[in-house]
């Protein structure tokens, strides 16, 4: 049996409203299920009910809501996120791993909790000097993935580039969910560590995240179906 892909691209709706996500969600057609992030801008534009709204159009979705806070904190957030049925969340592996499992915790099992290890708009240049890390950036990518697996989470936010190393450092079914995917001769925008849609699926991505290349584009729906269909060709 392979092992499981998520076949559609999650579609980020970084929006600043309600209404925005409507517009969007009505190009595509009644019966295509889709995969969407609900991220800060929207979430905190928008709140639970867009969540709700989107779930009852019967889409899945991810709350990108990158938790990053004291151990009880982040327990108590999550047990808020746990009512709003969303399929996957994350929290920032560099809070620790007694914030990870009482985020786990909080969850009670609801939701899948997955991790950021190092965001996709980070170079290793940036990562040495700001966050004074003197490792390269893969290996503090890895350090944080096997230190999410000892939390017990589910698996990790990653650029591609890295996908190799941590299922390794893993297993091939801790997840591996990749933003900074760009068509090619896309435009990059902030995104440091970038890669195609099909190249990441070679490499192993479970899931890729693509934002404004689908939701910035003359037409986002055949933009979402080309991106698919690099995805799904392997
Ligand atoms: O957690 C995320 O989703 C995330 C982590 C990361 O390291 N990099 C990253 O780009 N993201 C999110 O993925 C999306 C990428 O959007 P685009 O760059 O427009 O494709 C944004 O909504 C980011 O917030």
């Amino acid at each position: 049996m392979g092992k499981f892909v998520e076949n559609r691209p999650v579609i980020a709706l970084d929006f600043p409203a309600f209404s925005d996500v409507k517009n969007f969600l009505e190009k595509f057609g009644q019966d295509e299920k889709l995969y969407v992030k609900v991220g800060m801008e929207l979430f905190y534009a928008a709140g639970p009910d867009v969540v709700k709204y989107i779930k009852s159009l019967g889409h899945d979705v991810f709350l990108d809501l990158k938790l990053h806070d004291i151990p009880n904190t982040v327990k108590s957030a999550m047990k808020v996120i746990a009512n709003l049925g969303v399929d996957l969340t994350n929290v920032h592996a560099a809070g620790g791993v007694e914030m990870m499992q009482e985020a786990l915790d909080g969850l009670a099992g609801t939701t899948k909790l997955i991790a950021v290890t190092q965001l996709t708009s980070t170079s290793e240049a940036q990562m040495q000097a700001f966050q004074n890390i003197q490792t390269s950036l893969t290996e503090s990518v890895v350090h944080y993935a096997q230190k999410t697996a000892e939390a017990g989470l589910a698996g990790v936010v990653c650029s591609a580039q890295e996908v190799e190393l941590i299922k390794k450092a893993t297993s091939e079914d801790f997840i591996c969910l990749t933003p900074g995917i760009r068509p090619a001769g896309a435009a990059v925008g902030d995104q440091k560590r970038v890669m195609t849609p099909s190249r990441a699926r070679q490499i192993g991505s479970d899931f890729i995240v693509v934002g404004r290349p689908i939701t910035q584009a003359e037409n986002p729906v055949s933009a979402y179906h080309l991106i698919k269909n690099d995805w799904l060709q392997k």
